[in-house]
């Protein structure tokens, strides 16, 4: 879908930057400009290919920067910021402009007690539970549904990590070092936080944003690679509250849709696996095994999602950075973490685990690639579930790459992705019909029911939902 209003702005120099948008109330980020780009070897079978992709976007600024950076591995202090919940104000913005930059995350529950109502809106949210427009009406009882039977597993999960998610505390800590590192590239800027799923919700974000009277905002989703379910869900969140609200809707804003091709972010990622290569006795002899969270393939074959080949253009992307530091290790890519009786990316980490294991592969380093924060799907399924999995298959030497948390050379490059997007920030346009406004039909809206009601019926009891219960993979 074409939307119109989007600033295409090539970026100048040989430095891929993040893909940003202005910010559209009646669209979907997702392939809405596309434009062939040569593309890169997969991972897999080392294929070259031309991929549909996003236009690049990015810009640099006319005042020059100090490229002065913060010592040190981490950022985890609050520093020159005040810190109040999850926004980090700047108190030397001119009245004029007042720079917003809204972090977008997924949120995790911060007890066990939020496991299944933190469930209930991750399986109510229509990007992750992708109904037929006729049954949309389920989308809630089925999320209950799902998420009082997914409980259990998860709690176990979480248990063991401490009893909540840890994404909270880290997103806090991101968001107050990348307002330092903003503020030493003299852009003073106040940080919010948007969780999908869980405190602080993106609305708690969205009336801070109001209060403090912010002219322009950066949208940072913390996902490096673009998913519907990710950051297009949080986007569409995002869209949603804003095109409700007049202030909202005439703010200039500019969304960073993925950032995985950045070098900043590419060599930060290298420069983690090669600190954790020096650990095996033997570093080249170890197999680096990319684990990426699953989508299901619908998303990608029938949706559209770039997802999968975002991530094997990232995966590329640090090989060739890592070749160059002569580093030549084998490598694989895998997807983790499927939820559900339909078919996900594919290879999955568990079986590449166990195949690998029984082809004599004996140091494995996991590179957890999806997400830049340590959780549970890095805490618990890669550092119990999946290292188990692979002793037992007969790899003897095992070895996980670190989230890159609060990573100075990441923030640092967060930071650019925001100065590089300002002068790209636009005001969102009017929305034209929704799909609400079909269901204020009554006649359709009976209909609708009446059939959907059926095929749900249909659906639940059918055995291929039956056999994910007894799996106990729901
Ligand atoms: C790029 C990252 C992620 C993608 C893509 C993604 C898609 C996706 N996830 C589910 C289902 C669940 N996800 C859960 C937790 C969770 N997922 C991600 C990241 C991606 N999800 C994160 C960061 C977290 C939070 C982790 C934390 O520490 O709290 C969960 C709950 C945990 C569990 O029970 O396993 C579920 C369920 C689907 C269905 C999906 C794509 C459609
Ligand atoms: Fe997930």
């Amino acid at each position: 879908m074409e939307t119109g209003t989007i600033s295409r702005l090539l970026q100048p120099t040989k430095v891929p930057s993040s893909r940003f948008t202005s910010f559209t109330s009646n669209s979907s980020i997702c392939c809405t400009r596309t434009r062939l780009m040569p593309a890169c070897h997969s991972s897999h079978g080392g294929r070259l290919t031309l991929k549909k992709s996003s236009v690049s976007g990015g810009l640099s600024l006319h005042r020059p920067l100090h490229k002065r950076d913060v010592v040190g591995k981490t950022f985890c202090s609050v520093g020159l910021s005040t810190y109040r919940g999850s926004i980090v104000e700047s108190s030397s913005q001119t009245a004029e402009e007042k720079i917003g930059v809204l972090l977008l995350n997924l949120g995790g529950p911060d007890t066990l007690h939020d496991v299944q109502p933190f469930l209930f809106n991750l399986f109510a949210d229509p990007d992750i539970i992708r109904l037929p427009r006729l049954f949309r009406f389920l989308q809630r009882p089925l999320a209950q549904l799902i998420s009082v039977l997914r409980a259990s597993k998860s709690k176990e999960g979480y248990a063991a990590i401490g009893g909540g998610s840890p994404l909270r505390k880290i997103t806090d800590e991101q968001a107050s070092a990348l307002k330092m590192v903003l503020e030493t590239k003299e852009v003073p800027a106040n940080v919010y936080i948007a969780m999908r799923y869980w405190h602080p919700f993106t609305e708690e974000a969205v009336h801070q944003i109001k209060r403090d009277g912010i002219t322009k905002l950066v949208v940072l989703p913390l996902y490096p690679q673009y998913s519907i379910s990710t950051t297009g869900s949080s986007v569409r969140a995002l869209q949603n509250i804003f095109k409700e609200d007049s202030y909202l809707s005439r703010l200039p804003v500019a969304v960073i849709e993925s950032w995985y091709q950045r070098q900043g972010y590419i060599k930060s990622m290298a420069n983690l696996i090669e600190q954790e290569l020096h650990n095996f006795t033997k570093p080249e002899e170890v197999m680096i095994f990319f684990s990426a969270h699953g989508v299901p393939v619908s998303y990608v074959e029938n949706a559209g999602d770039p997802y999968r080949d975002q991530m094997e253009e990232c995966i590329f992307l640090i090989m060739k950075e890592l070749k160059a530091r002569e580093i030549i290790n084998d490598h694989t890519l895998a997807y983790q973490s499927r939820v559900g009786p339909v078919q996900w990316l594919k290879p999955y980490t568990d079986e590449v685990l166990v195949e690998l294991g029984q082809k004599g592969v004996k140091s494995l380093l996991a590179v957890p690639v999806s997400f830049v924060s340590e959780h549970i799907e890095t805490l618990e399924e890669i550092d119990m579930e999946y290292r188990e999995l692979a002793l037992e298959s007969g790899i003897e030497n095992w070895g996980r790459v670190p989230a890159l948390n609060c990573t100075s050379s990441f923030i640092t490059d967060l930071a650019d992705a925001v100065i590089e997007a300002l002068p790209s920030t636009m005001a969102m346009s009017t929305s034209t019909g929704t799909e609400e406004e079909v269901d204020n039909d009554p006649m359709q809206y009976f209909m609708k029911m009446l059939f959907g009601s059926l095929l749900a019926f249909v659906f639940l009891f059918s055995p291929k939902m039956v056999s994910a219960f007894k799996k106990n993979i729901l």
